[in-house]
Parts: structure tokens; sequence; C-alpha cells
């Protein structure tokens, strides 16, 4: 049988407890959440794993990355929101990159993701805060050749890890 690319899901939503089983029954490898979406985070996450995907948990620009630190030990990622959650091409914010390096220096293992107004201009920024998963919407498809972006992101998070 041939291998599926992982599926990653991003549940920004209100009461995301409802979608878990949905998800993993539709064959979603991982499913990140909004801490502010819920008020039982490590509830939700423990779930989301009983359900057999990894546990992601995704931090708002206006929320203090403090919000997130009781949840880490039950989720496999962070995602820190360098845009507010709704639509792409919006620009970085540059501002959020000590939340990456805090949850770096703190959890030397835990895989850190960005989204948000990620691209060639901004990728270093994210890659040497810490960040080793990135989403990148813009910057991709509206680029003349969509791998060779691709690739430079991906060598600028290699390079600094
Ligand atoms: O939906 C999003 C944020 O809610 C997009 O994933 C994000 O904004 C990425 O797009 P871009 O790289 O254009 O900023």
């Amino acid at each position: 049988m041939e291998s599926q690319p992982p599926s990653k899901t991003d549940v920004a939503q209100r009461c995301p407890v409802e979608w878990v089983e949905a998800m993993a029954e539709a064959g979603a490898d991982q499913y990140t959440f909004h801490i502010e979406a819920t008020d039982e985070p490590k509830a939700l996450a423990r779930k989301i794993r009983e359900a057999g995907m990894k546990a992601g948990v995704g931090v708002k620009p206006d929320t203090p990355i403090e919000a997130v630190l009781p949840v880490v030990e039950e989720v496999d990622m962070v995602l820190v929101m360098t845009v507010e959650p709704g639509f792409g091409g919006q620009a970085f914010r540059a501002d959020m990159m000590p939340k990456v390096e805090l949850l770096r220096r703190r959890f030397p293992e835990l895989d850190i993701e960005v989204d948000g107004g990620v691209g060639l201009a901004t990728i270093d920024a994210c890659a040497k805060a810490g960040a080793n998963m990135i989403v990148s919407g813009s910057a991709v498809v509206q680029a003349d050749d969509p791998r060779a972006v691709i690739s430079q992101l991906r060598q600028s998070v290699v390079k600094a890890l």
C-alpha cells in the first residue's frame, strides 16, 4: 500500500472537543486546538491522544505564552500564532518570537510551530527563535516557483536545528 502523507488539522473554532472523533475517523494524524477555545485543555489533549492522534495546542498573539505552559506535557506540539487567526496574507508578528524562544529554552524536544506571515523574509527569525514546524501560505502559493520556496524555508529551519 502506498504511504499516505501526514494529515494535520488545526481547529480554531469554539468547542474543539466536538470534532475530535470525526477528525480521527477521517484519518487526521494530528489535531491542534487553540488554548482560548477550551476551559479544559488537558482533558482535550488526552482525548485527542486517546483517539490516536498527536495533540497540538495553539496560542493567539494576544494570549501570553504562560497560558499554554501547564499543558505542554500533555501535547506533542505548540503552535505560536504569528498573526491573528482567520485569513492568510497578514504581516508577520516578529514580537511573537520571544514566545518561541521561551518554549525552546524550556522544552528542547518540543515541536514548535509558527503560523502567519512566514516566508523567505521572516523564516530566519522563526528558525533562530527555535521553531521547527512552519505554516506558510501566501509566500508559497504566490511564488513563481513554490517548490523552490518550500525548499528554502525547509533549509533555513534545518540549518538552525
Ligand atoms: O489561516 C491562516 C491563519 O489563520 C493561515 O494558515 C496563515 O495565515 C498562513 O497564511 P499566510 O502565510 O498567508 O499568512
